[in-house]
């Protein structure tokens, strides 16, 4: 295993000392649970592990009884990844990944949120979807329909796809080239910011029984929509909802996909093995937040870890190594082939991963290249041994306290607002964590220990349930000028 790897995956208990934070970085820290509706998500293999119940994914429980465990532990939100594809890249074809349960099977992300809003008052719901497969007039009414439903509790986590698959299965060849499919994501928003923030008053529907008058018509507006790709000349089909707009989510970290991200997301979710990357990225994002006229914490960053712990460090480690004796070091590397979008299966183990060129993710291979040239260079086997738990996140373990330290230093170093946090078995980390992790940061003052009231978009920024006038999407709001270059008043 490689020397960053080993350096920031485990702890040992001499680095444990808590170093003590200035100001600048004593604000809360904020957790997001990151699963997907499938057995086999990041942990590779552990749907094996007898306690892991990944496999009542199909069953609606799962998830009503995880959001209220995740709400007893006030985390902001659970984000439910989404692929629409199968990972073939690996050997050419998808027999490992259907083997493995890597990702697949695996059920429609959006439709047990409503269940999960019905049975939690404050958790949030980042629900991943993409924007190169479905027509976003249908999408913006669904997603207007669970912020109702949720009563605005509801973020869109934005994809542009990276499996080659999806496309093939969707009557396209291949995958669009990577910048290009962030183009049509541009115009995709665009379409619904324009359905959602433009198309319907605020005081359009009057539900007077007197009048016989549901809605004014006066004040629902088509969009006149008419780009390179979306033509849409409608209204949007639902009335305002709490947040208008969802909460916008997004999580890839190349640049085109930070431009993308600085023009619209509020929150984002970054991942790579070491510190020292995530601290380059979120520096990088945030100043292409200042740069597009927002504030440098207009977005929630949180970073992807894995946390394993346990009342002693001796006890969590144990558990980690138990936990490791179910992983799948095949299974890890379909995942990171389709990250990659490079078949790993052709390279030699101990083979150095080199210049891969990516159409895929492409942060996630400059992350790999940066520890390269720091000296750490990756090999396959280095990559399956470090991502069979938890992707290519970076795994904590030890004590509370140690975590706890841990998960502060983060925060210190990089700048990262909080963290998402993968499961090395479900509910279990996260059972885990809401015991011991989340009352040794309430005792230290870093972690709420009350929900704020409203919205997500309130409780994630204070700042009220709208989208706030310097965010793109404001652009479009009604009495604004659709598609004009200043934001209104
Ligand atoms: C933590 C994390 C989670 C992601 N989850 C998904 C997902 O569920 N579905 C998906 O299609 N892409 C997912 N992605 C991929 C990105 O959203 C994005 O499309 C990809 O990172 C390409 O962007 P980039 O090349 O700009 O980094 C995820 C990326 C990260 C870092």
């Amino acid at each position: 295993m490689c020397r960053s790897i080993r350096r920031n995956r485990t702890l040992s208990a001499t680095m444990m000392r808590f170093r003590k934070a200035d100001p600048m970085t004593t604000r809360p820290i904020r957790f997001n649970a990151f699963d997907m509706s499938c057995v086999g998500h990041i942990s590779s293999g552990l749907w094996r592990h007898p306690a892991d119940q990944a496999q009542r994914y199909t069953d609606i429980s799962y998830w009503t009884e995880l959001a209220k465990l995740l709400e007893r532990g006030k985390f902001d939100g659970i984000f439910i990844a989404d692929v629409l594809g199968t990972y073939d890249v690996y050997a050419g074809n998808a027999d490992a990944a259907i083997k493995h349960g890597s990702q697949v099977p695996v059920t429609d992300p959006l439709l047990v949120v409503s269940a999960m809003a019905a049975v939690t008052e404050h958790l949030g719901f980042g629900v991943t979807a993409g924007t190169a497969y479905e027509h976003p007039y249908p999408f913006a009414r669904r997603l207007s329909t669970l912020d109702h439903l949720t009563k605005g509790r509801v973020g869109w986590n934005v994809v542009t796809g990276y499996l080659p698959s999806a496309a093939r299965n969707m009557g396209h060849d291949d995958q669009l080239e990577h910048d290009r499919r962030y183009d049509i994501a541009d115009e995709y928003l665009e379409v619904l910011y324009k359905l959602w923030e433009g198309s319907w008053e605020d005081d359009a529907v009057e539900r007077d029984r007197e009048t016989g008058v549901f809605t004014d018509p006066g004040k629902v507006h088509g969009i006149e929509h008419d780009g390179t790709y979306f033509k849409v000349p409608g209204i949007h089909l639902v009335e305002p909802s709490p947040q208008r707009s969802p909460v916008i989510y997004q999580a890839g970290a190349s640049s085109r996909g930070i431009a993308f991200a600085a023009e619209n997301a509020e929150a984002i979710f970054v991942a790579a093995p070491s510190k020292r990357v995530i601290a380059t990225q979120v520096k990088q994002i945030r100043d292409a937040l200042e740069a597009a006229g927002r504030d440098r914490y207009a977005a929630r960053i949180y970073a992807m870890v894995t946390v394993i712990v346990d009342e002693t460090h001796e006890k969590a480690k144990a558990k980690e190594a138990e936990y490791l004796s179910y992983a799948d070091d095949e299974a890890a590397l379909v995942l990171m082939s389709g990250w990659m979008g490079a078949d790993l299966s052709q390279y030699e183990l101990d083979a150095p991963i080199g210049a891969v060129k990516s159409n895929a993710i492409q942060s996630f291979v400059t992350s790999l290249q940066e520890d390269a040239a720091a000296g750490d260079e990756w090999t396959v086997r280095s990559l399956a041994e470090a991502g069979k738990i938890g992707g290519f996140g970076a795994r904590i373990v030890g004590s509370a306290t140690e975590v706890a330290d841990e998960l502060e230093r983060w925060v210190e170093e990089t700048d990262v607002d909080g963290f998402n946090l993968a499961y090395a078995i479900t509910p279990g980390t996260f059972e885990d964590i809401v015991e011991f992790v989340v009352p040794e940061l309430q005792r230290r003052g870093r972690y709420q220990t009350e929900y704020a009231p409203g919205t997500l978009r309130q409780k994630l920024h204070g700042r009220g349930d709208r989208l706030p006038v310097e965010h793109r999407g404001a652009r479009y709001k009604v009495g604004a000028k659709v598609g004009a270059d200043v934001a209104p008043e």
